[in-house]
Protein backbone atom coordinates (compact mmCIF):
# COMPACT_ATOMS: atom_id res chain seq x y z
CA UNK A 1 0.00 0.00 0.00
CA UNK A 2 1.48 3.37 -0.70
CA UNK A 3 2.09 5.29 2.38
CA UNK A 4 2.33 9.03 1.86
CA UNK A 5 2.67 12.30 3.99
CA UNK A 6 0.56 15.26 3.03
CA UNK A 7 1.97 18.56 4.42
CA UNK A 8 -0.18 21.49 3.54
CA UNK A 9 0.76 25.24 3.53
CA UNK A 10 -2.85 26.24 4.61
CA UNK A 11 -5.57 25.33 7.03
CA UNK A 12 -8.15 24.74 4.46
CA UNK A 13 -6.42 22.16 2.58
CA UNK A 14 -5.56 20.36 5.52
CA UNK A 15 -9.26 20.69 6.03
CA UNK A 16 -10.29 19.25 2.44
CA UNK A 17 -7.20 16.52 2.76
CA UNK A 18 -8.66 15.35 5.71
CA UNK A 19 -12.28 15.30 3.95
CA UNK A 20 -10.54 13.42 1.02
CA UNK A 21 -8.89 11.22 3.15
CA UNK A 22 -11.63 8.88 4.70
CA UNK A 23 -12.13 8.42 1.14
CA UNK A 24 -9.48 6.40 -0.39
CA UNK A 25 -9.01 3.37 0.56
CA UNK A 26 -5.56 2.39 -1.38
CA UNK A 27 -3.55 4.73 0.21
CA UNK A 28 -2.49 5.40 3.86
CA UNK A 29 -1.98 9.32 3.90
CA UNK A 30 -0.77 11.57 7.62
CA UNK A 31 -1.41 15.02 7.09
CA UNK A 32 0.73 17.33 8.47
CA UNK A 33 0.23 21.42 8.35
CA UNK A 34 3.09 22.97 7.75
CA UNK A 35 4.12 26.08 5.60
CA UNK A 36 7.70 26.64 3.95
CA UNK A 37 10.36 26.06 6.23
CA UNK A 38 8.06 24.14 8.72
CA UNK A 39 6.64 21.92 6.28
CA UNK A 40 10.50 21.47 5.50
CA UNK A 41 11.15 20.84 8.95
CA UNK A 42 8.21 17.91 9.45
CA UNK A 43 9.45 16.38 6.49
CA UNK A 44 12.96 16.09 7.29
CA UNK A 45 11.65 14.68 10.74
CA UNK A 46 9.36 12.29 8.75
CA UNK A 47 12.07 11.02 5.81
CA UNK A 48 12.96 7.74 7.03
CA UNK A 49 9.62 6.80 8.39
CA UNK A 50 8.80 4.84 5.27
CA UNK A 51 6.91 7.11 3.65
CA UNK A 52 7.13 6.66 -0.38
CA UNK A 53 6.35 9.63 -1.28
CA UNK A 54 5.75 13.56 -0.03
CA UNK A 55 2.86 15.80 -1.24
CA UNK A 56 2.72 19.07 -0.78
CA UNK A 57 1.83 21.90 -2.92
CA UNK A 58 3.84 25.41 -4.70
CA UNK A 59 6.91 26.70 -2.89
CA UNK A 60 6.28 24.29 0.15
CA UNK A 61 6.24 21.18 -2.27
CA UNK A 62 9.92 22.75 -3.93
CA UNK A 63 11.75 23.59 -0.44
CA UNK A 64 11.03 19.98 1.06
CA UNK A 65 12.07 18.55 -2.53
CA UNK A 66 15.62 19.77 -2.10
CA UNK A 67 15.51 19.16 1.38
CA UNK A 68 14.91 15.56 1.48
CA UNK A 69 15.53 12.13 -0.88
CA UNK A 70 11.94 11.29 -1.17
CA UNK A 71 10.08 12.11 -4.08
CA UNK A 72 7.67 15.09 -3.55
CA UNK A 73 4.52 15.65 -5.58
CA UNK A 74 3.13 18.72 -6.39
CA UNK A 75 -0.78 19.57 -5.85
CA UNK A 76 -0.95 21.95 -8.93
CA UNK A 77 -2.77 24.83 -9.52
CA UNK A 78 -5.75 23.61 -12.05
CA UNK A 79 -7.76 25.70 -14.63
CA UNK A 80 -10.23 25.42 -11.79
CA UNK A 81 -8.68 26.68 -9.21
CA UNK A 82 -7.59 29.68 -11.43
CA UNK A 83 -11.10 30.09 -12.84
CA UNK A 84 -12.53 29.72 -9.01
CA UNK A 85 -10.11 32.42 -8.11
CA UNK A 86 -10.94 35.00 -10.68
CA UNK A 87 -14.32 34.54 -10.31
CA UNK A 88 -14.02 35.55 -6.80
CA UNK A 89 -12.13 38.53 -7.70
CA UNK A 90 -13.65 40.13 -10.63
CA UNK A 91 -16.38 41.19 -8.08
CA UNK A 92 -13.75 43.40 -6.42
CA UNK A 93 -13.56 47.17 -7.56
CA UNK A 94 -9.45 47.93 -6.20
CA UNK A 95 -7.43 47.36 -8.94
CA UNK A 96 -6.24 43.93 -9.03
CA UNK A 97 -3.81 41.43 -10.43
CA UNK A 98 -2.01 37.90 -10.44
CA UNK A 99 0.93 37.01 -9.93
CA UNK A 100 3.08 33.82 -9.68
CA UNK A 101 5.12 31.67 -12.04
CA UNK A 102 4.02 30.42 -15.40
CA UNK A 103 2.13 27.49 -13.90
CA UNK A 104 -0.79 29.88 -12.57
CA UNK A 105 0.00 32.97 -15.00
CA UNK A 106 -0.36 31.02 -18.07
CA UNK A 107 -3.89 29.93 -18.00
CA UNK A 108 -4.86 33.11 -15.61
CA UNK A 109 -4.33 35.21 -18.51
CA UNK A 110 -5.88 33.09 -21.40
CA UNK A 111 -9.05 32.70 -18.94
CA UNK A 112 -9.17 36.60 -18.56
CA UNK A 113 -8.80 37.13 -21.76
CA UNK A 114 -11.36 34.58 -22.85
CA UNK A 115 -13.91 36.24 -20.45
CA UNK A 116 -13.01 39.73 -21.26
CA UNK A 117 -11.47 41.07 -17.73
CA UNK A 118 -9.29 43.82 -16.92
CA UNK A 119 -6.93 41.84 -14.34
CA UNK A 120 -3.05 41.96 -14.89
CA UNK A 121 -1.32 38.91 -14.80
CA UNK A 122 2.67 39.05 -13.54
CA UNK A 123 4.73 36.37 -14.26
CA UNK A 124 8.12 35.86 -11.87
CA UNK A 125 10.64 33.31 -11.89
CA UNK A 126 12.45 33.25 -8.82
CA UNK A 127 10.85 33.58 -5.24
CA UNK A 128 13.02 36.99 -4.88
CA UNK A 129 11.31 38.84 -7.69
CA UNK A 130 7.85 38.55 -6.04
CA UNK A 131 8.86 42.02 -3.45
CA UNK A 132 9.80 44.25 -6.17
CA UNK A 133 7.24 43.68 -8.77
CA UNK A 134 4.57 43.82 -6.03
CA UNK A 135 6.17 47.67 -4.70
CA UNK A 136 5.72 48.24 -8.54
CA UNK A 137 1.84 47.26 -8.71
CA UNK A 138 1.75 49.06 -5.48
CA UNK A 139 3.41 52.11 -7.14
CA UNK A 140 0.57 51.88 -10.33
CA UNK A 141 -2.28 51.84 -7.79
CA UNK A 142 -2.95 48.50 -7.58
CA UNK A 143 -4.36 47.03 -4.08
CA UNK A 144 -5.27 43.46 -4.71
CA UNK A 145 -2.57 40.47 -5.21
CA UNK A 146 -3.82 37.15 -6.00
CA UNK A 147 -1.11 34.29 -5.63
CA UNK A 148 0.43 31.80 -4.31
CA UNK A 149 1.41 31.88 -0.46
CA UNK A 150 4.55 33.61 -0.87
CA UNK A 151 3.12 36.41 -3.16
CA UNK A 152 0.56 36.96 -0.38
CA UNK A 153 2.59 36.56 2.53
CA UNK A 154 4.63 39.70 0.63
CA UNK A 155 1.57 41.44 -0.31
CA UNK A 156 0.45 41.80 3.41
CA UNK A 157 3.93 42.92 4.19
CA UNK A 158 3.65 45.59 1.61
CA UNK A 159 -0.03 46.91 2.67
CA UNK A 160 -1.53 45.32 -0.27
CA UNK A 161 -4.56 43.13 -0.27
CA UNK A 162 -3.47 39.20 -0.58
CA UNK A 163 -5.85 36.95 -2.34
CA UNK A 164 -4.78 33.18 -2.20
CA UNK A 165 -4.99 30.87 -5.21
CA UNK A 166 -6.28 27.73 -2.97
CA UNK A 167 -6.43 24.47 -4.17
CA UNK A 168 -10.12 22.44 -5.04
CA UNK A 169 -10.23 18.70 -5.17
CA UNK A 170 -9.74 18.10 -8.65
CA UNK A 171 -6.10 19.14 -7.80
CA UNK A 172 -5.67 16.59 -5.12
CA UNK A 173 -7.53 13.63 -6.69
CA UNK A 174 -4.71 14.60 -9.71
CA UNK A 175 -1.94 14.89 -7.37
CA UNK A 176 -3.10 11.07 -5.72
CA UNK A 177 -3.08 9.91 -9.35
CA UNK A 178 -0.09 10.88 -10.15
CA UNK A 179 1.11 9.16 -6.86
CA UNK A 180 -0.52 5.97 -7.99
CA UNK A 181 1.60 6.53 -11.37
CA UNK A 182 4.72 7.03 -9.52
CA UNK A 183 3.95 4.28 -7.00
CA UNK A 184 3.81 1.39 -10.18
CA UNK A 185 6.84 2.86 -11.57
CA UNK A 186 8.90 3.09 -8.68
CA UNK A 187 8.32 -0.21 -7.79
CA UNK A 188 9.41 -1.75 -11.04
CA UNK A 189 12.26 0.13 -11.38
CA UNK A 190 12.57 -1.40 -7.61
CA UNK A 191 12.37 -4.73 -8.73
CA UNK A 192 15.02 -3.95 -11.08
CA UNK A 193 17.37 -2.26 -8.72
CA UNK A 194 16.99 -5.50 -6.50
CA UNK A 195 17.56 -7.81 -8.71
CA UNK A 196 20.60 -6.00 -9.93
CA UNK A 197 21.96 -5.42 -6.30
CA UNK A 198 21.84 -9.35 -5.91
CA UNK A 199 23.98 -9.58 -9.03
CA UNK A 200 26.74 -7.26 -7.71
CA UNK A 201 26.83 -8.66 -4.52
CA UNK A 202 26.80 -12.27 -6.05
CA UNK A 203 30.11 -10.92 -7.28
CA UNK A 204 33.38 -12.04 -5.21
CA UNK A 205 35.10 -8.65 -6.40
CA UNK A 206 35.05 -5.82 -4.02
CA UNK A 207 32.62 -3.28 -5.69
CA UNK A 208 32.38 0.59 -4.56
CA UNK A 209 31.15 3.53 -5.77
CA UNK A 210 32.50 6.94 -4.34
CA UNK A 211 31.42 10.66 -5.13
CA UNK A 212 33.96 13.51 -6.83
CA UNK A 213 34.63 14.27 -3.04
CA UNK A 214 36.14 10.61 -2.06
CA UNK A 215 32.86 9.96 -0.32
CA UNK A 216 31.22 6.52 0.13
CA UNK A 217 27.77 5.97 -1.84
CA UNK A 218 27.54 2.30 -2.99
CA UNK A 219 29.36 -0.94 -1.82
CA UNK A 220 28.43 -4.68 -2.82
CA UNK A 221 28.68 -7.37 -0.40
CA UNK A 222 32.23 -8.44 -0.68
CA UNK A 223 33.28 -4.62 -0.56
CA UNK A 224 31.85 -4.59 3.00
CA UNK A 225 32.97 -8.06 4.25
CA UNK A 226 36.41 -6.36 2.95
CA UNK A 227 36.47 -2.91 3.99
CA UNK A 228 35.58 -0.32 6.30
CA UNK A 229 34.52 2.75 3.77
CA UNK A 230 35.56 4.77 6.55
CA UNK A 231 39.01 4.09 6.16
CA UNK A 232 38.80 3.84 2.67
CA UNK A 233 37.71 7.40 2.24
CA UNK A 234 40.76 8.35 4.09
CA UNK A 235 43.64 6.58 2.15
CA UNK A 236 45.50 8.97 0.34
CA UNK A 237 46.18 6.82 -2.69
CA UNK A 238 42.12 5.94 -3.12
CA UNK A 239 41.40 9.58 -2.87
CA UNK A 240 43.90 10.89 -5.58
CA UNK A 241 42.75 7.43 -7.50
CA UNK A 242 39.18 8.39 -7.31
CA UNK A 243 39.83 12.05 -8.01
CA UNK A 244 41.97 11.49 -11.12
CA UNK A 245 38.84 9.33 -12.26
CA UNK A 246 36.03 11.63 -12.62
CA UNK A 247 38.46 14.81 -13.34
CA UNK A 248 40.12 12.68 -16.38
CA UNK A 249 36.79 10.97 -17.03
CA UNK A 250 39.04 8.20 -17.94
CA UNK A 251 39.60 4.43 -16.49
CA UNK A 252 42.52 4.34 -14.07
CA UNK A 253 44.17 1.53 -12.82
CA UNK A 254 46.66 1.19 -9.54
CA UNK A 255 48.29 -0.95 -7.39
CA UNK A 256 47.22 0.49 -3.56
CA UNK A 257 49.13 -1.10 -0.43
CA UNK A 258 46.25 -0.94 2.02
CA UNK A 259 45.37 -2.71 5.22
CA UNK A 260 48.18 -5.06 4.92
CA UNK A 261 47.43 -5.99 1.66
CA UNK A 262 48.09 -4.91 -1.92
CA UNK A 263 44.87 -4.12 -4.27
CA UNK A 264 44.34 -3.91 -8.08
CA UNK A 265 41.87 -0.93 -8.37
CA UNK A 266 40.18 -0.25 -11.20
CA UNK A 267 38.36 3.07 -11.44
CA UNK A 268 35.75 3.31 -14.04
CA UNK A 269 34.52 7.59 -14.35
CA UNK A 270 30.07 7.17 -13.85
CA UNK A 271 29.13 11.24 -14.16
CA UNK A 272 29.96 12.52 -11.16
CA UNK A 273 31.36 9.65 -9.24
CA UNK A 274 33.88 6.68 -9.44
CA UNK A 275 33.02 2.72 -9.59
CA UNK A 276 35.97 1.13 -8.14
CA UNK A 277 36.74 -2.77 -8.71
CA UNK A 278 39.30 -4.10 -6.34
CA UNK A 279 41.47 -7.28 -6.70
CA UNK A 280 43.53 -8.33 -4.61
CA UNK A 281 47.07 -8.71 -6.16
CA UNK A 282 48.80 -11.88 -6.10
CA UNK A 283 51.81 -11.14 -4.29
CA UNK A 284 49.25 -11.22 -1.10
CA UNK A 285 49.34 -14.77 -1.44
CA UNK A 286 53.45 -14.48 -0.39
CA UNK A 287 53.04 -11.91 2.03
CA UNK A 288 51.84 -13.00 5.26
CA UNK A 289 49.78 -11.23 7.50
CA UNK A 290 51.89 -10.88 10.28
CA UNK A 291 52.87 -7.44 9.06
CA UNK A 292 56.23 -8.50 9.44
CA UNK A 293 59.66 -7.97 7.50
CA UNK A 294 58.63 -9.88 4.54
CA UNK A 295 55.80 -6.95 3.84
CA UNK A 296 58.30 -5.42 1.94
CA UNK A 297 59.72 -8.13 0.21
CA UNK A 298 57.66 -7.74 -2.92
CA UNK A 299 56.79 -4.20 -4.08
CA UNK A 300 54.67 -3.36 -6.63
CA UNK A 301 54.77 0.15 -8.15
CA UNK A 302 51.99 0.24 -11.04
CA UNK A 303 53.81 3.28 -12.62
CA UNK A 304 57.43 4.10 -11.21
CA UNK A 305 57.53 8.04 -10.94
CA UNK A 306 60.33 8.89 -13.18
CA UNK A 307 63.49 10.65 -11.58
CA UNK A 308 66.09 12.77 -13.85
CA UNK A 309 69.47 11.03 -13.55
CA UNK A 310 71.51 14.18 -12.07
CA UNK A 311 75.56 14.56 -12.89
CA UNK A 312 77.93 15.96 -15.36
CA UNK A 313 80.52 13.56 -14.75
CA UNK A 314 81.71 11.36 -17.89
CA UNK A 315 81.07 8.52 -15.78
CA UNK A 316 77.62 9.35 -15.33
CA UNK A 317 76.75 10.62 -18.80
CA UNK A 318 77.99 7.33 -19.52
CA UNK A 319 75.30 5.20 -17.56
CA UNK A 320 72.86 7.59 -18.37
CA UNK A 321 73.89 5.99 -22.43
CA UNK A 322 73.79 2.66 -21.48
CA UNK A 323 70.09 3.14 -20.04
CA UNK A 324 69.09 3.96 -23.53
CA UNK A 325 70.60 1.13 -25.20
CA UNK A 326 68.78 -1.66 -22.64
CA UNK A 327 66.00 0.16 -22.37
CA UNK A 328 65.19 -0.66 -26.40
CA UNK A 329 65.69 -4.49 -26.61
CA UNK A 330 64.14 -5.77 -22.76
CA UNK A 331 66.70 -7.96 -22.34
CA UNK A 332 67.68 -8.73 -18.70
CA UNK A 333 70.44 -5.88 -17.39
CA UNK A 334 72.62 -6.51 -14.21
CA UNK A 335 73.37 -3.19 -12.48
CA UNK A 336 76.24 -2.60 -10.01
CA UNK A 337 77.42 -0.76 -7.76
CA UNK A 338 77.91 0.56 -4.35
CA UNK A 339 74.93 0.84 -1.58
CA UNK A 340 73.10 3.99 -1.88
CA UNK A 341 74.77 4.83 -5.41
CA UNK A 342 71.31 4.90 -7.52
CA UNK A 343 70.65 1.16 -8.79
CA UNK A 344 67.30 1.52 -8.14
CA UNK A 345 66.68 4.91 -9.99
CA UNK A 346 68.71 2.98 -13.11
CA UNK A 347 66.38 0.19 -12.51
CA UNK A 348 63.19 3.07 -12.50
CA UNK A 349 64.74 4.78 -15.55
CA UNK A 350 64.85 1.54 -18.05
CA UNK A 351 61.67 1.01 -17.21
CA UNK A 352 60.64 4.24 -18.63
CA UNK A 353 62.45 3.64 -21.86
CA UNK A 354 60.12 0.94 -22.44
CA UNK A 355 57.31 1.47 -25.25
CA UNK A 356 54.64 0.11 -22.72
CA UNK A 357 54.51 1.56 -19.30
CA UNK A 358 51.41 -0.02 -18.78
CA UNK A 359 52.37 -2.99 -16.70
CA UNK A 360 53.85 -3.17 -12.86
CA UNK A 361 57.37 -2.53 -11.89
CA UNK A 362 58.03 -5.10 -9.60
CA UNK A 363 60.49 -4.93 -7.01
CA UNK A 364 61.61 -8.52 -5.42
CA UNK A 365 63.39 -7.40 -2.16
CA UNK A 366 65.72 -10.39 -2.30
CA UNK A 367 67.49 -10.10 1.12
CA UNK A 368 63.64 -10.24 2.37
CA UNK A 369 62.55 -12.73 -0.01
CA UNK A 370 61.38 -16.45 0.59
CA UNK A 371 61.60 -19.34 -1.59
CA UNK A 372 57.68 -19.87 -0.65
CA UNK A 373 57.15 -15.83 -1.74
CA UNK A 374 58.89 -16.33 -5.11
CA UNK A 375 56.48 -19.25 -5.79
CA UNK A 376 53.65 -17.86 -4.92
CA UNK A 377 54.34 -14.49 -7.18
CA UNK A 378 55.29 -16.30 -10.02
CA UNK A 379 52.20 -18.53 -10.74
CA UNK A 380 49.79 -19.30 -13.44
CA UNK A 381 47.54 -16.47 -12.90
CA UNK A 382 50.99 -13.60 -12.49
CA UNK A 383 51.95 -14.75 -15.96
CA UNK A 384 48.86 -13.93 -17.46
CA UNK A 385 48.14 -10.57 -15.76
CA UNK A 386 52.25 -9.50 -15.65
CA UNK A 387 53.52 -11.37 -18.74
CA UNK A 388 55.53 -8.15 -19.81
CA UNK A 389 55.94 -6.69 -16.60
CA UNK A 390 59.33 -5.41 -15.37
CA UNK A 391 60.70 -7.82 -12.06
CA UNK A 392 63.68 -5.61 -10.52
CA UNK A 393 65.42 -8.12 -8.13
CA UNK A 394 67.39 -5.75 -5.42
CA UNK A 395 70.33 -7.40 -4.16
CA UNK A 396 70.00 -10.46 -5.69
CA UNK A 397 73.75 -11.76 -4.09
CA UNK A 398 71.78 -12.18 -0.86
CA UNK A 399 69.55 -15.15 -2.12
CA UNK A 400 70.05 -18.27 -0.70
CA UNK A 401 71.71 -20.82 -2.94
CA UNK A 402 68.24 -22.58 -3.01
CA UNK A 403 66.32 -19.75 -4.05
CA UNK A 404 69.30 -19.20 -6.64
CA UNK A 405 68.45 -22.35 -8.74
CA UNK A 406 64.45 -21.75 -7.94
CA UNK A 407 65.24 -18.34 -9.39
CA UNK A 408 67.34 -19.53 -12.54
CA UNK A 409 64.04 -22.30 -13.13
CA UNK A 410 61.70 -18.74 -13.04
CA UNK A 411 64.08 -17.41 -15.25
CA UNK A 412 64.27 -19.63 -18.09
CA UNK A 413 60.73 -20.85 -18.06
CA UNK A 414 59.30 -20.07 -21.20
CA UNK A 415 56.07 -18.41 -19.31
CA UNK A 416 58.27 -16.04 -18.22
CA UNK A 417 60.01 -15.32 -21.52
CA UNK A 418 58.45 -11.49 -22.27
CA UNK A 419 59.21 -10.41 -18.58
CA UNK A 420 62.05 -7.86 -18.47
CA UNK A 421 64.64 -8.96 -15.44
CA UNK A 422 66.64 -5.75 -14.03
CA UNK A 423 69.14 -7.18 -11.03
CA UNK A 424 71.28 -5.17 -8.69
CA UNK A 425 74.14 -6.55 -6.84
CA UNK A 426 76.21 -4.50 -4.47
CA UNK A 427 79.51 -7.09 -4.26
CA UNK A 428 81.50 -7.94 -7.06
CA UNK A 429 79.71 -10.97 -8.45
CA UNK A 430 82.11 -12.26 -10.19
CA UNK A 431 84.42 -13.13 -7.43
CA UNK A 432 81.56 -14.89 -5.90
CA UNK A 433 80.89 -16.53 -9.37
CA UNK A 434 84.44 -17.95 -9.16
CA UNK A 435 84.42 -19.31 -5.69
CA UNK A 436 81.44 -20.51 -5.94
CA UNK A 437 79.10 -18.94 -3.66
CA UNK A 438 76.54 -17.33 -6.75
CA UNK A 439 75.18 -19.21 -9.06
CA UNK A 440 77.14 -19.66 -12.48
CA UNK A 441 73.89 -20.25 -14.71
CA UNK A 442 71.83 -17.56 -13.16
CA UNK A 443 74.64 -15.12 -13.62
CA UNK A 444 75.23 -16.11 -17.45
CA UNK A 445 71.56 -15.86 -17.56
CA UNK A 446 71.09 -12.37 -16.32
CA UNK A 447 74.32 -10.68 -16.39
CA UNK A 448 75.03 -10.42 -20.23
CA UNK A 449 74.36 -6.51 -20.24
CA UNK A 450 75.63 -4.78 -16.99
CA UNK A 451 75.45 -1.18 -16.53
CA UNK A 452 78.51 -0.40 -13.44
CA UNK A 453 77.55 2.63 -11.03
CA UNK A 454 81.25 4.55 -9.76
CA UNK A 455 81.10 5.53 -6.22
CA UNK A 456 80.26 9.14 -5.92
CA UNK A 457 83.67 9.77 -4.39
CA UNK A 458 85.14 8.60 -7.57
CA UNK A 459 82.37 11.19 -9.50
CA UNK A 460 82.98 14.40 -7.18
CA UNK A 461 82.26 16.48 -9.82
CA UNK A 462 78.13 15.45 -10.22
CA UNK A 463 78.09 16.70 -6.35
CA UNK A 464 77.19 20.03 -6.93
CA UNK A 465 73.83 18.97 -9.42
CA UNK A 466 72.82 16.03 -7.17
CA UNK A 467 73.24 19.32 -4.24
CA UNK A 468 70.85 21.62 -5.76
CA UNK A 469 68.30 18.78 -7.03
CA UNK A 470 68.03 18.08 -3.43
CA UNK A 471 67.42 21.21 -2.30
CA UNK A 472 64.68 21.58 -4.82
CA UNK A 473 62.96 18.43 -4.22
CA UNK A 474 63.00 19.38 -0.38
CA UNK A 475 60.90 22.52 -0.97
CA UNK A 476 57.78 20.70 -1.61
CA UNK A 477 57.98 18.75 1.53
CA UNK A 478 59.55 21.81 3.94
CA UNK A 479 58.92 25.02 2.03
CA UNK A 480 61.09 27.12 0.11
CA UNK A 481 63.25 28.98 2.94
CA UNK A 482 66.16 27.48 1.80
CA UNK A 483 67.12 28.32 -1.40
CA UNK A 484 71.15 27.23 -2.02
CA UNK A 485 74.63 26.42 -0.71
CA UNK A 486 77.35 29.10 0.01
CA UNK A 487 80.28 27.81 -2.02
CA UNK A 488 83.21 27.17 0.62
CA UNK A 489 80.00 24.68 2.43
CA UNK A 490 79.98 22.69 -0.79
CA UNK A 491 83.33 22.11 -1.09
CA UNK A 492 83.43 21.06 2.59
CA UNK A 493 80.64 18.42 0.92
CA UNK A 494 82.77 17.46 -2.24
CA UNK A 495 86.02 16.51 0.09
CA UNK A 496 83.94 13.97 1.83
CA UNK A 497 83.96 10.41 0.90
CA UNK A 498 80.31 9.43 0.85
CA UNK A 499 80.61 5.57 2.13
CA UNK A 500 76.63 5.86 1.31
CA UNK A 501 76.69 7.80 -2.01
CA UNK A 502 73.88 9.76 -3.42
CA UNK A 503 71.30 8.35 -0.84
CA UNK A 504 73.39 9.67 1.95
CA UNK A 505 74.56 12.94 0.47
CA UNK A 506 70.65 12.76 -0.06
CA UNK A 507 70.05 12.12 3.59
CA UNK A 508 72.46 14.94 4.57
CA UNK A 509 71.05 17.36 2.78
CA UNK A 510 67.37 17.28 4.36
CA UNK A 511 69.04 17.12 7.50
CA UNK A 512 71.16 20.88 6.73
CA UNK A 513 68.05 22.16 5.27
CA UNK A 514 66.10 21.23 8.43
CA UNK A 515 68.27 22.91 10.73
CA UNK A 516 69.50 25.77 8.83
CA UNK A 517 67.80 29.28 9.54
CA UNK A 518 69.14 31.43 6.88
CA UNK A 519 68.02 31.58 3.36
CA UNK A 520 71.83 29.46 2.35
CA UNK A 521 72.99 26.44 3.33
CA UNK A 522 76.28 27.50 5.78
CA UNK A 523 79.76 26.07 5.89
CA UNK A 524 80.00 25.93 9.58
CA UNK A 525 76.58 23.60 9.37
CA UNK A 526 78.22 21.03 7.22
CA UNK A 527 81.12 20.93 9.49
CA UNK A 528 79.20 20.20 12.31
CA UNK A 529 76.76 17.55 10.24
CA UNK A 530 79.91 15.86 8.63
CA UNK A 531 81.61 15.75 12.05
CA UNK A 532 79.13 13.75 13.48
CA UNK A 533 79.09 11.40 10.92
CA UNK A 534 82.21 10.85 10.84
CA UNK A 535 82.12 9.96 14.41
CA UNK A 536 79.67 7.73 14.00
CA UNK A 537 81.25 5.96 10.99
CA UNK A 538 84.06 5.69 13.36
CA UNK A 539 81.63 4.33 15.99
CA UNK A 540 80.03 1.95 13.62
CA UNK A 541 82.92 0.32 12.74
CA UNK A 542 84.38 -1.35 15.56
CA UNK A 543 87.91 -2.15 14.41
CA UNK A 544 88.89 2.01 14.42
CA UNK A 545 88.74 2.33 17.79
CA UNK A 546 90.33 -0.59 18.98
CA UNK A 547 94.56 -0.88 18.06
CA UNK A 548 95.41 -4.07 17.15
CA UNK A 549 99.26 -3.40 16.91
CA UNK A 550 99.39 -4.63 20.18
CA UNK A 551 99.48 -8.64 21.95
CA UNK A 552 96.44 -10.85 21.59
CA UNK A 553 96.07 -9.87 25.71
CA UNK A 554 95.92 -6.39 24.98
CA UNK A 555 93.92 -6.26 22.09
CA UNK A 556 91.28 -8.41 24.59
CA UNK A 557 91.66 -6.37 27.15
CA UNK A 558 90.23 -3.10 24.18
CA UNK A 559 87.45 -5.18 23.36
CA UNK A 560 86.22 -5.82 26.92
CA UNK A 561 86.94 -2.43 27.60
CA UNK A 562 84.86 -1.14 25.22
CA UNK A 563 81.99 -3.44 25.60
CA UNK A 564 82.02 -2.54 29.38
CA UNK A 565 81.65 1.03 28.47
CA UNK A 566 78.67 0.55 25.82
CA UNK A 567 76.63 -1.08 28.37
CA UNK A 568 77.25 1.19 30.95
CA UNK A 569 80.20 -0.08 33.06
CA UNK A 570 77.40 -3.46 33.79
CA UNK A 571 79.77 -6.03 34.63
CA UNK A 572 76.95 -8.78 34.19
CA UNK A 573 75.74 -7.44 30.63
CA UNK A 574 79.19 -7.13 29.19
CA UNK A 575 79.91 -10.45 30.30
CA UNK A 576 77.04 -11.91 28.97
CA UNK A 577 77.22 -10.43 26.13
CA UNK A 578 81.11 -11.37 25.82
CA UNK A 579 80.05 -15.02 26.50
CA UNK A 580 81.94 -15.36 29.49
CA UNK A 581 80.98 -15.30 33.26
CA UNK A 582 81.73 -12.28 35.65
CA UNK A 583 84.64 -13.78 37.49
CA UNK A 584 86.82 -14.22 34.53
CA UNK A 585 86.34 -10.87 32.80
CA UNK A 586 87.00 -9.26 36.08
CA UNK A 587 90.32 -11.41 36.07
CA UNK A 588 90.93 -10.37 31.66
CA UNK A 589 90.78 -6.45 33.26
CA UNK A 590 92.66 -7.38 35.91
CA UNK A 591 95.43 -8.97 34.53
N1 LIG B 1 72.27 10.44 -10.27
C1 LIG B 1 71.27 10.67 -9.45
N2 LIG B 1 70.48 11.74 -9.64
C2 LIG B 1 69.45 11.99 -8.79
N3 LIG B 1 69.15 11.23 -7.74
C3 LIG B 1 69.90 10.16 -7.51
C4 LIG B 1 71.00 9.82 -8.34
N4 LIG B 1 71.55 8.69 -7.87
C5 LIG B 1 70.84 8.33 -6.80
N5 LIG B 1 69.85 9.20 -6.58
C6 LIG B 1 68.89 9.16 -5.45
O1 LIG B 1 69.57 8.59 -4.34
C7 LIG B 1 68.73 7.71 -3.61
C8 LIG B 1 69.35 6.32 -3.58
O2 LIG B 1 69.29 5.73 -4.87
P1 LIG B 1 68.82 4.21 -5.11
O3 LIG B 1 67.80 3.80 -4.11
O4 LIG B 1 68.49 4.08 -6.55
O5 LIG B 1 70.19 3.50 -4.77
P2 LIG B 1 70.51 1.94 -4.75
O6 LIG B 1 71.87 1.79 -5.28
O7 LIG B 1 69.43 1.19 -5.42
O8 LIG B 1 70.49 1.70 -3.20
P3 LIG B 1 70.51 0.29 -2.37
O9 LIG B 1 71.71 0.38 -1.53
O10 LIG B 1 69.24 0.37 -1.59
O11 LIG B 1 70.53 -0.81 -3.35
C9 LIG B 1 67.40 7.75 -4.30
O12 LIG B 1 66.59 8.68 -3.65
C10 LIG B 1 67.73 8.21 -5.71
O13 LIG B 1 66.64 8.86 -6.30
Amino acid sequence: MIKALVIVPYKGLFEMMKEIQHEVEDMELDIELGNLYEGVAIAKAAENNGYHFIISRGGTASMIQEAVSIPVIDIQVSGYDVLRIITLVKGFSRKAAIVGFTNITQGAATICKLLDLDIKTLTIAKDIEVTEKLSKLKEHGYEVVIGDVVTVQTAKQLGLEGVLITSGKEAIIDALEEARRSYSIFSRLQLDVSLFQSILDCSDQAIGVFNREAKFVYGNECFHKEFLWMKLENSADIKKLIQETVLSHERQTKTVHFDHSFWNISACPKDDAAVLFFEKNISNQAIPQDGGVHLKAIEFHASPSYIPISGKSVMIQNVIKQIEECGKNGAPVWICGEKGIGKELVAHSIYSKRKRMDEPFIVLHCDLLSADQLKALMNEDFNQKHADGVIYLKNIDKLTHDMQKELYLIVTDGNTKNLQWLVSSESNIEEKVKNGTFNRDLYKELGQLQIYIPPLRERREDIEDLVHVFISELHPKYGNEVVGIRMDALEQIAKFNWPGNVEQLKNVIEQLFLQTNSYYIEKEDVESVLKRLEEQEHYNNPLSYIDISGTLEEIEKQVITKVLEEEGLNQSKAAKRLGINRSTLWRKLKS
